[in-house]
């Protein structure tokens, strides 16, 4: 509590007793519309590298590329913390992947990757799924044109990328898949509209949680990670005995290998690709139909590079993805501009060292195959088939909702089909 910096702490706005310097901060994020845009302020002030305290819990924000990079690259940022955020989401002790360090989390870390490396992540496997998914979700949006083609555009999605990553862990081996996706996906959208990724008020002021654990959210936490460690836990039960081939049925087949490795541990990095997966990738295919309301003259382009390189005939199919160009998209000469071309030199595609959204290092984002190719598949499939376009009296704006990670507030369009 106390309001005297530690020598060597990053400069940043004044710590007062018991809050820190939480009021200060939630002033400036009401003020922006976003803690993004409010630690950008901040950088102004103090530079790339800031100094907050949020009750108890001491926080560092760090801003720009290159100080990103060198966050993302130095070994010892690395470690996660051992408290009431990191324990209770698994039911009291710390696990998986995303909340472990040290030696667990590199032997953990390194043996999901192979896993996923050999079971999942293979063209006739991770490709057929995702394809038939997008399949689906095109059945879904030609069902609501006939019903009513004005839509929720960033709704689309939850439901379709919960069952690929269900896909990924079981395999779809068991008989109760269908009735477990739907809680699955009622579980992960009330995680990533109530639970943030930079903590809530019982992280920071933890003991609040003995006296109002209701209203500091920490019921609602517990609750909701509850609700998708049950579903997990019975998941694993029945591929114990099932012998199925998705990640929980492979990692199963190691549970001898060492001290580290148990159902409760599995059950945790489960949670963690699901949290992982879940809600980056539907916010990011909401950034891009949004930005192509926004832009209609981008959308028009690229439905004209779809047509040309695929056709209007079949699907694209992974087997296309060389050949098209729409799903790297971010800038940093005008980043403020939505320029997918700036990715172009010479008819080729060049991904600049600063397009780090999967992060860098050991803590590199170990979904990122799924996730490129998954979004590459929807934004290409659902743009060859439909048009996508504003609604006059119902103009999206770029309002951010800060949920698990930022995403657009929901959005209409009418769509049609080309
Ligand atoms: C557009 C989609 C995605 C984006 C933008 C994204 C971004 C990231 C980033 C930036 C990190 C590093 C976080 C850190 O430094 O602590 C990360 C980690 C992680 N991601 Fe992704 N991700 C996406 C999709 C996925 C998918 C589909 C999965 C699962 C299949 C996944 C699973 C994970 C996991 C488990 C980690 C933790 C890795 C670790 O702590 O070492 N992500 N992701």
């Amino acid at each position: 509590w106390d309001t005297r910096k530690p020598k060597n702490f990053p400069p940043g706005p004044k710590w007062f007793p018991i809050i820190g310097c939480a009021w200060q901060l939630h002033y400036l994020h009401q003020r922006k519309g976003s803690l993004a845009k409010a630690i950008q302020e901040l950088s102004l002030q103090y530079g790339s590298v800031v100094g907050a305290r949020i009750g108890r819990r001491r926080t560092v924000f760090v801003c720009g590329v290159k100080t990103i990079k060198e966050l993302y690259t130095t070994d010892e940022l690395n470690g996660r913390p051992d408290d009431i955020s990191t324990k209770s989401r698994t039911l009291g002790k710390r696990r998986g992947i995303v909340a472990v360090d040290s030696k667990i989390f590199l032997e953990q870390k390194r043996i999901v990757l192979k896993i996923l490396k050999e079971h999942w992540f293979r063209r006739e496997i991770l490709g057929n799924v995702l394809e038939q998914e997008v399949r689906t979700i095109i059945a879904d949006i030609e069902k609501k044109i006939v019903e009513n083609p004005k839509m929720c555009v960033n709704n689309l999605f939850g439901v379709h990328v919960v069952t690929s990553l269900y896909s990924l862990l079981t395999g779809h081996e068991t008989n109760n898949d269908n009735e477990d996706i739907k809680e699955l996906n009622s579980a992960m959208e009330s995680f990533s509209q109530n639970i943030s990724l930079i903590g809530t008020v019982f992280t920071h002021f933890p003991f609040l949680r003995h006296i109002c654990p209701d209203a500091c959210g920490y019921n609602l936490y517990v609750n909701i990670h509850k609700r998708i460690i049950t579903l997990l836990s019975k998941k694993v039960k029945e591929l114990k005995v099932a012998n199925g081939y998705g990640f929980i049925s492979a990692y199963l087949k190691m549970l001898d290998f060492g001290p580290n490795f148990s159902e409760d541990q599995l059950v945790a990095i489960s949670l963690d690709i699901l949290i992982g997966g879940y809600d980056t990738t539907c916010n990011m295919l909401g950034f891009a139909f949004l930005y192509m309301l926004l832009h209609p003259d981008v959308q028009a382009k690229v439905q004209e590079e779809i047509d040309r390189v695929v056709g209007r005939e079949r699907l694209p199919t992974l087997d296309d993805r060389p050949r098209g160009t729409l799903d790297e998209n971010s800038g940093w000469e005008n980043p403020k501009a939505f320029n997918p071309e700036r990715f172009m030199k010479d008819g080729r595609l060049t991904i600049p060292n600063n397009f780090i959204q999967f992060g860098l290092g050991k803590r590199r984002c170990l979904g990122e195959v799924h996730a490129r190719t998954n979004i590459f598949l929807i934004i290409a499939s659902l743009l060859q088939k439909f048009n996508f376009k504003a609604i006059p009296e119902n103009l999206p704006l770029l309002d951010i909702f800060e949920g698990f990670t930022p995403s657009v507030k929901p959005f209409k369009a009418l769509v049609t089909l080309r």
